[in-house]
């Protein structure tokens, strides 16, 4: 009897969890990149379990993140992300997506590096702008003039999310749409090392 044929859905998600193998996958990048909605989905395809290191955060203080930074600043914040971040990439394979500024912390960077895969979803000011400004629950725009903060993270961050293994561009179309691209980035990077 034959094989039934393989969709090429199915082929994408096969491939994309062959070439991750043991190692996680980790998103990075600004807030309202989608590392949080994009990364749920991608864990759902490739069959394995999905973490958000803010959500994360938040069930081990029992505080969420606005309390977070009203009560100990974000220095203990990004204390305390550095040591979530750590113990989560202990184990894999697990989708990974980061709060905003995770990649940015030195130590936490390390820890990225060292726990698998990272990818930076790489969005527009408008596109970010579009998504961040319906909510209020970023302590960091939390500012006179939202969207001039939300630049000038751009400016200071993005030549560091840019040190991430692949890039992906974050765009205005549906999230399984962009969860796909994720997906087709990891097998192409697999194609790329196995050819160098
Ligand atoms: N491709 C997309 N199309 C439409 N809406 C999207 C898309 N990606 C994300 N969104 C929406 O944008 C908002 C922000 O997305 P999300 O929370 O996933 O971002 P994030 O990168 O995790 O941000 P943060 O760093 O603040 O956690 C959400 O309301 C989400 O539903
Ligand atoms: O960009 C940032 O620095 C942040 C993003 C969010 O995901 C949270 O981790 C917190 O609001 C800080
Ligand atoms: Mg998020």
């Amino acid at each position: 009897m034959s094989e039934p044929p393989v969709s090429v859905a199915d082929s994408l998600r096969d491939r994309a969890r062959a070439a991750l193998g043991s190692r996680n996958l980790i998103l990075v990048g600004l807030m309202g990149a989608g590392k949080s909605s994009v990364g749920r989905l991608v864990a759902h395809q490739l069959g394995i379990p999905f973490i958000d290191s803010d959500i994360e955060i938040e069930r081990v203080s029992r505080m969420t993140i606005t309390e977070l930074f009203a009560a100990y600043g974000e220095e203990e914040f990004r204390a305390l992300e550095a040591r979530v971040m750590k113990r989560l990439l202990k184990g894999g394979p697990r989708v990974v997506s980061t709060g905003g500024g995770a990649f940015i912390n030195a130590r936490t960077r390390r820890h990225i590096k060292k726990g698998g895969l990272s990818v930076w979803l790489k969005a527009d000011l408008d596109v970010l702008w579009d998504r961040v400004n319906k909510r209020d629950t970023r302590p960091l725009l939390k500012t006179e003039n939202p969207k001039q903060t939300l630049e000038n993270l751009m400016n200071a961050r993005y030549p560091v999310y840019a040190e991430a293994d692949l890039t992906v561009l974050s765009r205005d179309v549906r999230k399984e749409v962009m969860a796909d691209e994720v997906l087709r980035a990891v097998v192409e990077a697999q194609k790329e090392s196995a050819v160098s």
